[in-house]
């Protein structure tokens, strides 16, 4: 679905120019949920950017659902960008309006051919009853789950997934993985997910890479088995942690 090859992406940096990417070759399946994982730097973001053709690379190829997505004109690109869905660690709702309007906005903007209905999405998340609420009345997990709602909305062949639960504590984490299992199984798309946390790889996908320093040092399947999340309590996991 997703194939990387020989990519190289170089940025001017203090000292001259720099790779963030060197050489990258990465291919991701069909219905894949896919890990970049990395430390601060070392070009998860810059990866994620090339799958959306918001970055072009230097060298290599980027091809996609079996399309060369570094040549395409900006109507192309409008026409390819509708097969993704993004959410993102600050959610990027619109605070002047309401759950319900961010959630159809993409299909305001575009036509989508097989966009699903608003209703079966929102109850999808858990929202149903937050539908004329503000992003401003809710909860993070909340804002969230209207992300991802608006993500899944188009019916999107991948999602892309840039640090989704980096703004929220772990218990609302687990929820929210547990809404992307849910999606996938649903849904079927191919997820990328960028973290840094390990445990949202652990419990979310089948395989990572792990970046430095725009190389990939390793490629890691994920035992299915560790997709079990604990359905330890707030305090369970304070006890867990600080008394034991
Ligand atoms: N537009 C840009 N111009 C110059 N340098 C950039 C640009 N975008 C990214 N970089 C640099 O490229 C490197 C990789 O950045 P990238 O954002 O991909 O890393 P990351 O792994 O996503 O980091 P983080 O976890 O902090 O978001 C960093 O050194 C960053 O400073």
């Amino acid at each position: 679905m997703i194939a990387l090859d020989g990519v190289v992406k170089q940025y001017q940096g203090q000292n001259g120019p720099f790779s963030a990417l060197d050489n990258i070759s990465v291919h991701i399946k069909e219905s894949e949920k896919f890990g970049i994982i990395g430390e601060s730097g070392s070009g998860k973001s810059t990866l994620l950017r090339m799958i959306n053709a918001l970055e072009t690379p230097d060298n290599g190829t980027v091809t996609v659902d079996g399309e060369d997505v570094v040549n395409l004109s900006p109507k192309q690109l409008r026409q390819y960008r509708k097969k993704i869905g993004m959410i993102f660690q600050q959610f990027n709702l619109l605070n002047n309006k309401t759950v319900l309007e961010n959630v159809t906005l993409p299909l305001k903007l575009h036509k989508f051919e097989s966009a699903l209905d608003v209703d079966e999405v929102l109850s999808f998340v858990g929202l149903s009853d937050k539908k004329n609420s503000y992003p401003g009345q809710l909860s993070g997990g909340q804002k969230q789950r209207v992300g991802i709602a608006r993500a899944l909305i188009t019916n999107p062949k991948i999602l892309l997934c840039d640090e989704p639960t980096s703004a929220l504590d772990e218990k609302t984490t687990d929820e929210i993985v547990g809404v992307l299992r849910r999606a996938h199984e649903v849904y079927g798309m191919t997820i990328v997910v960028v973290t840094h946390e390990l445990n949202v790889i652990k419990h979310l996908c089948d395989r990572t890479l792990v970046l430095e320093a725009g190389n990939i040092i390793d490629t890691i399947d994920i035992k299915p088995s560790s997709h079990v999340i604990s359905e330890a309590s707030y305090y369970e996991r304070v006890v867990e942690v600080l008394k034991k």
